[in-house]
């Protein structure tokens, strides 16, 4: 039998105004990419997988931006066709970047995203780059730069090295300010973390060990060598993340009054979380992104422990408070109870009520591959 793949795949939006940095920031993430495949749209309407393009070594050129406008070229059916193709099980990718042109309107392709009737589309956030040594004089130009950031899930502030240290941070205050919950990194030529955006693939075909140096790892070497001979160590720099486990089942309404009112700069939660009485048979895989939140009920193994596994990813994140906040969304062990049991579970009426709140961001599961009607079509 095959093994099931993600079922759905994130696909991440890149908006930014001309000359942000925007290429840079793709190819950083195709040259480290760790063995995960992503797959580009680019506002040229091409439809690009990037394994043919790190081969050919042609990362930069080969996207080439036409003059066209994304989102007003392309209409909702012309994205979901490519959508479709990039998201068949014999693509094989793990995470979609649509790259917008510069003038488009970001949250035009967010919203047919997020109506996209392809139940292997999930929505990956939206990342906008700014000119950190332009900004100024690109909202004088286009004060819809404000409206980009307010939708934004990701501020990338690109090019921090072509300015001081004061106006870095009166900047970052300013763009803070505008961007409202999104986390904000600062970096220079695009090399923010991919961790941010996706997961190291844990592909099975993965040749991890025993793999020949390729293209990618000696475009990575040259840009170390460029950098001085560091490590890419200012990669993970820009963020943070915090984990959080409990064999204590979450009370439902806590962890969505928690996730409801979650801390600005949290960019994206991943993992599992068990309700306990509320659904004994199945944990929730969660999956947010900005204000995005979407659950999806998997069964629990009939060995499996289970736990509530969580991993918060963002900027700016105090650890502790996120952790405290966490833990005060355990479910209660009844009075006198020295460990929660199955005795101390609330009546079945009021727990499946205090579901509610997590059914509202419940998507089923997306067939997985061999569910697929035959790609080669
Ligand atoms: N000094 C400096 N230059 C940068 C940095 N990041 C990108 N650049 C340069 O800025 C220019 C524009 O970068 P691109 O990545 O092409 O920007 P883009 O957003 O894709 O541009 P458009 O396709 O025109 O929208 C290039 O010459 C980059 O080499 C940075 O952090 N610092």
């Amino acid at each position: 039998m095959t093994p099931p793949r993600a079922s759905q795949i994130p696909v991440v939006v890149l908006a930014g105004f001309l000359g942000s940095g925007k290429t840079t920031l793709l190819n950083h993430l195709l040259r480290n990419r760790e063995g995960t495949r992503i797959g580009v749209i680019v506002n040229d309407f091409g439809a690009i997988e990037i394994d043919a393009m790190t081969v050919s070594g042609q990362v930069g050129s080969t996207v080439s931006l036409g003059n066209g406008c994304l989102c007003c070229a392309v209409d909702a059916s012309e994205l979901d066709a490519f959508l479709e193709t990039l998201t068949r099980p014999s693509a094989r990718l793990d995470v979609i970047v649509i790259e917008a042109s510069g003038l488009a309107e970001p949250q035009e392709l967010v919203r047919m995203l997020l109506a996209s009737d392809n139940p292997h589309v999930l929505y990956g956030g939206l990342v906008e780059v700014v000119d950190a040594a332009e900004f100024g004089r690109v909202r004088e130009r286009h004060p819809e730069i404000d409206r980009h950031l307010a939708v934004a899930d990701l501020v990338v502030l690109n090019k921090t090295d072509r300015i001081g240290a004061a106006e870095h941070k009166e900047l970052r205050e300013t763009v803070t300010a505008l961007s409202g919950p999104a986390a904000v990194v600062s970096v220079t030529h695009g090399r923010i973390d991919p961790a941010l955006l996706f997961d190291p693939a844990l592909r099975p075909d993965r040749e991890e060990k025993t793999r020949q140096l390729t293209f990618e790892d000696l475009l990575r070497e040259s840009e170390r060598e460029r950098d001085g001979g560091g490590h890419a160590g200012h990669l993970h720099a820009a963020y943070e993340s915090v984990d959080f486990t409990s064999d204590v089942p979450l009370d439902p309404r806590r962890f969505i009054a928690f996730l409801d009112s979650r801390p600005d700069g949290l960019y994206r939660i991943k993992g599992f979380a068990d309700f306990g009485a509320g659904d004994p048979a199945n944990r929730y895989a969660l999956h947010a992104v900005g204000r995005f939140l979407r659950f999806v009920p998997q069964p629990w193994a009939g060995s499996e422990r289970r736990l509530t596994q969580l991993v918060m990813i963002g900027a700016g994140l105090d650890a502790e408070a996120l952790r405290h906040a966490l833990a005060a969304c355990r479910a209660d062990p009844a009075p006198g109870a020295p460990a929660p049991g199955p005795a101390d579970r609330p009546d079945a009426g009021d727990a499946e009520r205090a579901m509610w709140g997590v059914l509202r961001y419940v998507q089923e599961a997306a067939p997985v591959s061999g569910e697929e009607a035959s790609p080669g079509a």
